[in-house]
């Protein structure tokens, strides 16, 4: 049986919660709402709806929150990318800054704790190092897209971005604010090649097609990296398009190019083909230079990683005699940026490309005090690992959005190092965690660090001491 649609009008948006969403309440019952901001007056389309709140996306604005501003990018609506945009910086970071109050209460249970000032990024725009854009047969058609284009008429293919919760619909993207100009250079004379050498654009339904995806990496250093990935090995093609590229674009610094003919996007287990350059970038943390590879993790912010891993070194005030276990670890770079200050670093990720990164990474910047291990945290971190590799004093550790595993919880309890330094990209999960470890140990205080403006993501680094 269909479900009903609810539509509720006129429903005046009173607050912001979490993720991204906008709060209101008609009729006693909390409404969650996608796409709006306090002060708007709106009608929302239910999405779900449980017995004491429910969740919409709005259908109308009647009456403009006088908080909105217009927003830059024109691809904005549409686009995953940017969904805050009509929303003025200052407010983005007051908004952000709340969340990690209100989880820290809410979730934590921990009231008293203090959460200092957020850290805004500088800049706004252009911070990302790392764009992915994906070629398609199927170009994404807006509701007035589809009223203009002639029946029969075919609506070509697109290069740039999937549309939120559609795997096979990708937005034309013409530009880009997340990266410096060349992002913008790149993808569309791209576009403008394949259209006039009538190349194909991948079917993601039927696995055919020429093109497939572009992956782009500037880095602060100027070095450019562009990985072009193709659905199949047409040499003579994929030499024309390369050299054109580098033509167009002097800046590029290295060209890869991957072919892909398995039926997903993921690269991990692809080799990727140097067509120019070293086929690799460096990019600088502070004083340390790291290799990215094209497979290669690195934080894609890097101006606002160097403010986390300075808030990071803050919280830890090495003396130079400790020993620091930096758990999930990823490249090794927070423990790398904390060396110098410590006797000894110990990392520790599941992923050994990660690892060989790290160990890498270390090598590159004369670190000899610093070991890196492959493993998941569960299974390496036990009582021979810490008393093989000196008892820790300080521990950091970096999960994933889910947090860290309750055995893990347990053995932190367990080894009780003076210091731990939480950094997470998951306020919820990290006040979740930060309860249970309070247990043992106060939670000093907590730096929230905006490393991705204009989303709702929000990076946030906590210091605990042991009790005493
Ligand atoms: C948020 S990233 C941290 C990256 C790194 N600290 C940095 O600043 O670049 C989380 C890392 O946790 C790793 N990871 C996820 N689950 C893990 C597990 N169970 N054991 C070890 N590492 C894990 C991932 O491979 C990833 O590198």
């Amino acid at each position: 049986m269909k479900r009903k649609k609810i539509l509720l009008q006129n429903v005046p948006v009173t607050g912001y919660a979490a993720e991204g969403k906008a709060l209101a309440k008609v009729e006693g019952k909390v409404i969650f709402i996608e796409g709006a901001v306090p002060g708007d007056v709106v009608d929302v389309l239910l999405t779900r709806n449980k017995k004491d709140w429910a969740e919409g996306r709005v259908q109308q604005i009647h009456s403009f929150s006088p908080e909105r501003v217009v927003p830059f990018c024109i691809h904005f609506g549409i686009c995953g990318g940017c969904k805050w945009q009509m929303l003025p910086y200052e407010k983005q970071l007051e908004y952000k800054e709340q969340e990690v109050r209100d989880v820290v209460k809410r979730i934590g249970k921990l009231p008293d704790v203090t959460v200092l000032p957020i850290l805004g990024a500088e800049k706004d725009i252009y911070y990302r190092n790392k764009l992915e854009f994906t070629f398609s047969n199927k170009k994404y058609l807006s509701k007035k897209d589809l009223e203009t284009l002639g029946k029969d008429e075919w609506p070509g293919g697109a290069l740039g971005y999937h549309v939120p919760k559609l795997y096979d619909k990708i937005i034309d993207i013409t530009e880009c604010w997340l990266m410096d100009e060349v992002n913008n250079i790149i993808r569309n004379s791209l576009r403008e090649f394949a259209e006039k050498n009538k190349y194909s654009y991948y079917n993601i339904k039927e696995h055919k097609g020429f093109l497939r995806n572009v992956i782009i990496r500037y880095c602060t250093t100027g070095e450019l990296m562009v990985n072009l990935v193709f659905g199949n090995e047409d040499r003579k093609e994929i030499e024309k398009i390369s050299n054109f590229l580098l033509e167009k674009v002097p800046a590029i610094t290295t060209l890869v190019y991957t072919i892909n003919q398995k039926w997903n996007d993921s690269l991990h287990d692809l080799e990727p083909i140097t067509f120019f350059g070293k086929g690799f970038v460096t990019e600088k943390l502070g004083e340390f230079n790291f290799k990215i590879s094209p497979k290669s993790f690195f934080q894609t912010n890097t101006k606002q990683a160097e403010v986390l891993y300075n808030v990071v070194k803050d919280f830890a005030s090495l003396k130079g005699n400790e020993t620091v276990y930096d758990l999930y670890c990823g490249t090794g770079s927070i423990g790398i940026f904390l060396s110098k200050k410590a006797k000894e670093i110990i990392g520790v990720d599941v992923i050994e490309e990660a690892i060989m990164d790290a160990k890498e990474n270390a090598d590159l910047n004369h670190i000899s005090s610093a070991s890196f291990y492959t493993g998941d945290v569960i299974e390496i971190c036990n009582d021979k690992f810490f008393s093989s590799h000196g008892t820790a004093d300080v521990v950091i550790v970096d999960p994933p959005r889910a947090g860290l595993h309750p055995k893990l919880i347990g053995k932190l309890l367990e080894i009780a190092s003076g210091k731990i330094v939480y950094v997470s990209c998951n306020v919820a999960t990290q006040a979740r965690d930060l309860q249970l470890l309070s247990e043992q140990y106060v939670v000093e205080k907590i730096q929230p660090v905006d490393m991705f403006p204009h989303t709702h993501h929000i990076e946030s680094v906590a210091l605990l001491s042991l009790k005493k």
